[in-house]
């Protein structure tokens, strides 16, 4: 039997597809619940070295694609890794040191938009909502020209699922002038779609460890 080099699964795993398509919007959240699951269980079963390359991989064609969007003095907003999404770390001390600013999101207020506080090197994080770790209040709250997007999930057509509280449509939905928004995931984690609604905002673009897989930038 063969085996995903990736996973370390047979490769002729049983179908994962949702047990269903929603028939229509009252269906969506339902569908995306069990999609949102299922992703995160196979981002989960993934091997330390295959999640080690990927964020290698993401944080390269991230460099390239930002070389010529941030300058000195820029915001670039990324995030602090949580159930294993990408580590892009290096990616943010990197940029740091060409003299780009780098801000973290943050859930300050519950169903609130995310606010972005300034991290260096030499931040010591706090626990924020969710447990994530954030910079502590006392950091600078800036505004992000380039914002980085966590996918769960992602389709062709730009749009993301992400872990259900909404907070990256709200903070997009308030955000003028908005920043350049990119999505960062699994090439493994593309939907055919993901039923958009109207509140969903298409992301400007889309990266993988494969490479851009969407540019509306
Ligand atoms: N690393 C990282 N940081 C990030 C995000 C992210 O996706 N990744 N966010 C991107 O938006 C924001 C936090 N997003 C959140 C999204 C949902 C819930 C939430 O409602 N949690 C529920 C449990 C939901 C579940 O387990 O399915 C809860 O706490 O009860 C909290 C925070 C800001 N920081
Ligand atoms: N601009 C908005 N204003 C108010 N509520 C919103 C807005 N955008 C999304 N929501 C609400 O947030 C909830 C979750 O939305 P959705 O399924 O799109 O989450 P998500 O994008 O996967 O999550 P997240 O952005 O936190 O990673 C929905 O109930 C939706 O109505």
């Amino acid at each position: 039997m063969t085996t995903d080099p990736l996973t370390g699964r047979p490769a002729s795993s049983p179908c994962m597809a949702a047990e269903f398509e929603p028939a229509d919007a009252s269906d969506v959240p339902r569908w995306r619940k069990v999609e949102r699951l299922r992703l995160r269980a196979e981002r989960d079963a993934l091997r330390v070295s295959a999640r080690q390359t990927i964020g290698a991989a993401l944080c390269r064609h991230l460099a390239a694609l930002l070389s010529s969007r941030l300058s000195a003095g820029a915001v670039f907003s990324a995030y602090w890794p949580i159930k294993g999404e990408p580590d892009l770390r290096p990616l943010m001390q990197d940029l740091h040191r060409e003299g780009i600013r780098i801000a973290l999101p943050v859930v300050e207020t519950r169903f609130a938009p995310l606010v972005f506080r300034q991290w260096t090197p030499d931040t010591a994080m706090v626990r924020g909502d969710w447990n994530i770790p954030v910079p502590p209040a006392e950091n600078a709250r800036l505004l992000p020209d380039v914002a980085l997007a966590p996918l769960v999930g992602w389709d062709e057509a730009g749009y993301r699922l992400g872990y259900g509280g909404g907070y990256f449509d709200r903070t997009l939905a308030a955000l003028h002038p908005s920043p350049l928004v990119i999505g960062v995931g699994l090439q493994s984690a593309r939907l055919a779609t993901i039923h958009p609604q109207p509140h969903d905002i298409p992301l400007d673009l889309i990266v993988t460890e494969a490479g851009v897989q969407v540019d509306h930038g």
